[in-house]
């Protein structure tokens, strides 16, 4: 399998932090964008980025794909956009990651890459042990996981059904991806869970912290 392309997935409203650009809010001295860029970078073929509005206030050089679903349809409208542009550039999948989650693991792509290996379709969502039990009852196969549904490799050979399913009104991402199929890769999550996202000033805190070494 050819590896995928990456696009990182930032088209939301963020409405829990004031509708600022979160992508933009630093952690450590750094931007959250420039932090996703620099450990997704070496794990993919080539970058963009999801997001609606003025593209200049990113000033990255990475394209910046719109969603051509209107009103906010949600994180798979990101995808889609990402799909789209990944067609023009003929490859075969893109592994999204959410622009609010700085921490995310380092085999990110591999890991999505190798759940995917038995399957029809490069499609696989990232997932944790839940909370609520010991980490290594939940990494046995059949232990109960959360799934990360901002967090996929997603083969191009579906776009068109995604769109559909779209334009038909669907929003969930599982609801979707289930449908499909879809494998698991599944992450540790201690000594935190690695895709620990930014929603709220409080998180941003903890962000902070957990980049300091004091979390
Ligand atoms: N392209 C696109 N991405 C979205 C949309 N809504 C959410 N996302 C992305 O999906 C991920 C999870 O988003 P949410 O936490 O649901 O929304 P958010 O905009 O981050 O924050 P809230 O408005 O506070 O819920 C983030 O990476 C968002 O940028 C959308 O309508 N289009």
């Amino acid at each position: 399998m050819k590896q995928p392309l990456g696009v990182i997935l930032a088209g939301g409203l963020a409405t829990r932090m004031g509708g600022v650009d979160k992508t933009l809010l630093t952690v450590g001295g750094q931007s959250l964008l420039s932090r996703i860029i620099d450990r997704l970078e070496p794990q993919v073929a080539g970058l963009a980025l999801n997001a609606n509005g003025d593209a200049a206030r990113f000033a990255t050089g990475l394209p910046v794909l719109a969603d051509s679903i209107d009103g906010f349809a949600g994180p798979l409208a990101g995808v889609l956009a990402g799909l789209d542009w990944a067609a023009d550039q003929g490859a075969d999948s893109i592994v999204t990651v959410a622009g609010d989650t700085p921490f995310f693991p380092c085999d990110l792509v591999p890991q999505l890459m190798l759940a995917t290996e038995a399957l029809p379709h490069p499609l696989a969502l990232a997932a944790t042990p839940r909370d609520d039990q010991g980490e290594g009852e939940a990494l046995k196969s059949g232990g109960k996981l959360n799934r990360h549904p901002t967090f996929g490799l997603w083969p191009v050979a579906l776009r068109d059904d995604l769109r559909a399913a779209l334009e038909g009104g669907l929003r969930k991402v599982v609801a979707w991806t289930d449908g499909h199929g879809a494998g698991e890769a599944v992450f540790s999550a201690e000594p935190f869970d690695p895709f620990f996202n930014v929603n709220t000033p409080e998180d941003l805190a903890r962000a902070e912290a957990i980049a300091s070494g004091a979390a």
